[in-house]
């Protein structure tokens, strides 16, 4: 099987960096060229490159490349080249404000070349080479956090609802967090795809994700490519799904498995607009069952590596949320489809009346008491018994 990649990059002397434009999908598969920071600031802004890994990875990498390529930093001295380095980190953490994985590798990117600066034998080449280098570890790095958070993430949902256990796990994820969404695997999709590997996989539910169609664009692409058992619904059905398949125990719903943007301290997470909707819908579906017919419950699991996780941040109140354009909710872009193939050239088609007011938060936030498990690399934690998620000891405290 061929594997989904949204990002190409070639190391050396003429490195090169290549994106996936997730726009043109799942209709063309189109890799644009990122020569420099300035490029790759553009390409996340514009959604181009999206999913918050994938964003800290090519944000470093697009500025790997320009220093590769820069004739003025590449005769600059130490000092002067750790200075460009760290402005350009800064700038590019202005591109998305709400995943802090970006910010997170622009502060331990930044970190290595004061180090490497302040070296008595530190030149220009070797604080361009200490950047470059802790760069390219991120792509390689991020593959294997993922398949390991999949694991994890599998293993725990199949320890926790037995009848998934035996007889493989009905889950239900939310926008795209695969690997177009990071280096490779995913995080969320990737507890989806070590249930599969594992044959412990019963069906996979995607919803659409309005308004940016991350769900019916991009993860029913990535579910169809690895010919996962999967169905798209729309956001509005997650709540139906669930009701009716409450008593039947075959089909159940087991897990709600989704990434996450921005972790606090508290467990509160920020993710995907329309994650936090999901979670009362399963908290009834879960009551009614526990009422009425005494069984397990599904269970709400959030999968991301522990670079989504910022403990400097109390809790969801201290989250920036990115608003974005109205146009993302009134304007659909596609391929025109004439009832048999869909054409080549895509056009745009307006859904909503010119000059409606229109709210577009990119992102909700799903308070941590409402959240069974955050699994990343590490582990799975849970909830102590004074309801707190001990994320500290993902970090070793
Ligand atoms: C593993 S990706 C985490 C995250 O990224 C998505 O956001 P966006 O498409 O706006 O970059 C979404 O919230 C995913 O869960």
């Amino acid at each position: 099987m061929n594997v989904l990649q949204a990002i190409r990059y070639t190391p050396g002397d003429s490195a090169s960096l290549q994106i996936l434009d997730q726009l043109q999908l799942p209709h063309r598969s189109e890799y644009e060229d990122i020569p420099s920071a300035t490029e790759g600031w553009a390409a996340i802004k514009e959604m181009k490159t999206r999913g918050a890994p994938a964003i800290a990875i090519v944000a470093a990498l697009s500025l790997a490349v320009e220093l590769a390529h820069n004739d003025n930093i590449k005769s600059a001295d130490a000092s002067k080249t750790k200075e460009h380095i760290q402005a350009r980190l800064k700038y590019l953490v202005t591109s998305r404000p709400t995943a802090v994985n970006l910010e997170d590798a622009a502060r331990k990117l930044s970190a290595l070349v004061e180090a490497e600066a302040t070296k008595e034998n530190a030149t220009g080449l070797s604080v361009r080479q200490t950047y470059i280098k802790a760069s390219e570890q991120m792509l390689v790095d991020d593959v294997k956090d993922n398949e390991a958070i999949g694991r994890n993430g599998a293993e725990w949902i199949l320890k926790h609802v037995s009848r998934a256990n035996k007889r493989g796990a009905n889950v239900i994820t939310h926008c795209n967090t695969g690997s177009l969404a990071t280096a490779g695997y995913g995080t969320a999709l990737g507890v989806i795809r070590a249930l599969q590997a594992s044959n412990k996989l019963s069906h996979a539910y995607c919803t659409e994700t309005r308004p940016y169609n991350q769900g019916s664009r991009l993860t029913a692409y990535e579910l169809a490519h690895d010919k996962i058992p999967s169905t798209l619904i729309t956001d509005s059905m997650a709540a139906a799904l669930m009701n009716l398949n409450l008593n039947d125990e075959d089909k159940a719903i087991d897990a709600i498995v989704v990434g996450a943007d921005r972790v606090t301290a508290n467990g509160d997470t920020a993710n995907k607009i329309g994650t936090y909707s999901l979670v009362p819908i399963y908290t009834y579906a879960n009551l009614y069952r526990a009422v009425l017919a005494k069984r397990h419950g599904a269970k709400f699991l959030v999968a991301a590596p522990r670079t989504s996780i910022d403990l400097t941040r109390a809790s969801g109140k201290d989250i920036t949320i990115e608003h974005r354009a109205p146009d993302e909710v009134i304007l659909v872009k596609g391929p025109v489809f004439d009832g048999t193939n869909v054409q080549d050239e895509a056009v745009t088609v307006s859904t909503a009346p010119r000059g409606i007011n229109v709210w577009n938060p990119a992102f909700d936030v799903t308070p941590a008491e409402l959240i069974d498990g955050i699994v990343t690399e590490a582990g799975v934690v849970e909830k102590d018994e004074s309801g707190n998620f001990p994320l500290s000891t993902f970090f070793g405290n």
